[in-house]
């Protein structure tokens, strides 16, 4: 059903375009006459009345009203309210050393305001982006915050409701024709949020981008002032909606996936630093299900790319819809089963497709080659953060569970995913655990390297684990895939974001440096902590004048 409705629309699928989009479609760029745009644009509006009529009634909130979920102030950890002002910035105090070889400016986004006025957004993902920043110089360390102005976001400031559709909110509608009229916005994507909530990469000529899973949620900020400069424009034809929120970004390039829901499968394309024009290396085709797997994240080694193909599959259908469903704008397809397409990086030729245990994973870790005696490679390992193929994660991160935490254990188990696909023809891949998953309490997400060893034979990564009982990954946890042992950071009650490893410049070994983490404590109160990267001891925080609302990646801005 998910794909009936689209695949008539447009019987070529030589342009790579993901959804529907006028301006930058296939049809302009082979120019298509206004005839056969008026024929498209009509086929585009019937489509959304069938789509209206199997939306029922009940799917449509006719009147505004905010979510009744109850909400206990004292139960609500800082980690999971709302930030309490615009912005701020100022010095910290510092208890311990700040090596004085750290020079830069980290900085880390994430959806940090979920209410409108009386209205609470639902989903941790439903939030507005509030970028923090962390400046360290000469042992000092000036921190900041501030809420990135996107389009969305000053839309529902100005009236006092949410006018784009989010992770899982979607503006209310006054009546039916309302709706309608949003269905046919959401297939030209000017209903679909910018708000870029998710991460934040440096691009190879310095400029600062925030992202996520919207193409027009990416968007220029200045590290210095936290100022939102404007959108980033795609200066390139692919057109589309959607692409991976976790592009790989080097100083050479920036690699990212296009989902193609039209024509199941995903578009590999790499942008050169200085310019905003994605070029195609590649496409793969899907080999299973009615959508692509939803590529959040994907990972690449030295000369290949790897696309992911999770049973989790996007759904046009969930898309449209006026209510979150359990999956979100997701479903889970067992049936069609799960895969892995490598693609090399400088033919764009597809290697090999493998099928892989049914995974499901936000976040790839690293990926690279192994070679036979001769140098020749014949398999490909890639670790992810995977979840036992068990969606309910995406529940788990709905605010009302992270809000409310009895002690009881619930956080689903994760463990470090190793995928072993082989180069040698044979048509399926492996899946197992890198390690013994009790050796972080069998919590895994929000994980980083040392970015020298992206695509290449790696010992160490960092992520948060867990301390069980525990409804949220809640430790720092470090760990070493050789000696297949983590050491893990806990304070109780503290939620940690993402440690983020920062390598000492002239480094040899791979932990030398300090891992970068914000912490929300359950007092309200919050740090930044800076850990050891190889011994993975405590030797700086800085207490910040309020606790900051969780968040979710961030980057590395060295000081020139
Ligand atoms: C994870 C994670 C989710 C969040 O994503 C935010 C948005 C707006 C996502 C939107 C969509 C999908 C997840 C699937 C396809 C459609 C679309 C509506 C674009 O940010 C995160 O980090
Ligand atoms: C917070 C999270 C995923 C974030 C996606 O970007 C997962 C946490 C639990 O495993
Ligand atoms: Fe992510």
């Amino acid at each position: 059903m998910d794909s009936l409705w689209f695949s008539d629309i447009c019987g070529h699928h030589v342009s790579p375009f993901t959804m529907l989009d006028f301006d930058q479609s296939c049809h302009r760029k082979h120019g298509f006459s206004l005839e056969n745009k008026l024929v498209f644009a009509r086929k585009l509006y019937k489509q959304a009345l069938t789509i209206a009529r199997v939306v029922s009634p009940s799917q449509l909130a006719i009147v505004p009203s905010p979510d009744k979920e109850p909400v206990d102030p004292d139960q609500n950890h800082v980690a999971w309210t709302s930030v309490k002002q615009e912005r701020w910035e100022g010095e910290l105090v510092v208890q311990g050393e700040i090596p004085l070889w750290l020079k830069g400016t980290y900085l880390r986004n994430g959806p940090g305001l979920w209410h409108i006025e009386d209205y609470n957004f639902r989903h941790l993902f439903d939030g507005y982006a509030t970028l923090v920043k962390l400046h360290f110089e000469d042992g000092r360390l000036i921190a900041g915050h501030r809420q990135i102005e996107s389009e969305a976001y000053k839309a529902a400031k100005k009236n006092k409701k949410i006018c784009f559709r989010e992770f899982s909110e979607v503006p209310k509608h006054e009546n039916f024709m309302a709706y309608v009229g949003d269905l046919s916005k959401l297939l030209s994507g000017s209903s679909l949020t910018d708000n870029a909530n998710t991460g934040v990469v440096k691009l190879g000529d310095g400029r600062v981008v925030c992202l996520t899973e919207t193409q027009k949620g990416s968007l220029v900020i200045d590290p210095n002032s936290l100022e939102t400069l404007g959108r980033f424009e795609y200066s390139d034809s692919l057109g589309g909606l959607i692409h991976s929120a976790h592009p790989i970004v080097t100083d050479a390039e920036f690699l990212t996936l296009l989902p193609d829901l039209l024509k199941p499968g995903y578009l590999v394309v790499r942008m050169e630093p200085g310019t905003n024009e994605r070029k195609v290396i590649g496409r793969v085709n899907c080999s299973g299900g009615p959508a692509p797997g939803w590529v959040h994240s994907f990972p690449v080694t030295q000369h290949y790319v790897v696309v992911p193909e999770m049973p989790l599959r996007y759904c046009a259908q969930n898309l449209l819809r006026a209510e979150p469903t359990p999956l979100y704008k997701f479903q889970w397809h067992p049936q069609s089963k799960a895969f892995l397409h490598v693609m090399c990086k400088a033919s764009g030729k597809v290697v090999t497709s493998v099928e892989v245990p049914l995974f499901v994973t936000f976040h790839f870790i690293n990926a690279y080659e192994e070679e036979d005696e001769d140098g020749r490679v014949t398999s490909i390992i890639a670790d992810c953060c995977e979840h036992h193929a068990d969606t309910s994660i995406l529940d788990q991160l709905r605010l009302k569970n992270l809000r409310f935490f009895k002690g009881e254990d619930v956080l689903p188990d994760a463990r470090v995913g190793r995928f072993k696909i082989p180069l040698d023809g044979s048509r399926n891949g492996k899946l197992e655990a890198a390690l013994d998953a009790d050796e972080h309490g069998r919590g895994m997400d929000m994980c980083s390297i040392n970015p020298a060893y992206l695509g290449k034979k790696y010992r160490y990564a960092y992520a948060c684990g867990a301390q069980r009982p525990c409804h949220f990954p809640n430790t720092l946890t470090k760990l070493d895939f050789v000696e297949k042992k983590a050491k893990n950071w806990y304070d109780e009650g503290a939620v940690p974001s993402e440690p983020f490893f920062v390598a000492r410049p002239g480094a040899t070994e791979e932990d030398d440096g300090v891992v970068i983490s914000l912490i929300s404590e359950k007092n309200g109160g919050g740090y930044a902590l800076l850990l050891d990267g190889s011994t993975f001891k405590e030797i700086a925080r800085a207490k910040l004048p309020y606790g900051l609302p969780y968040g979710l990646h961030g980057c590395w801005v060295p000081k020139k």
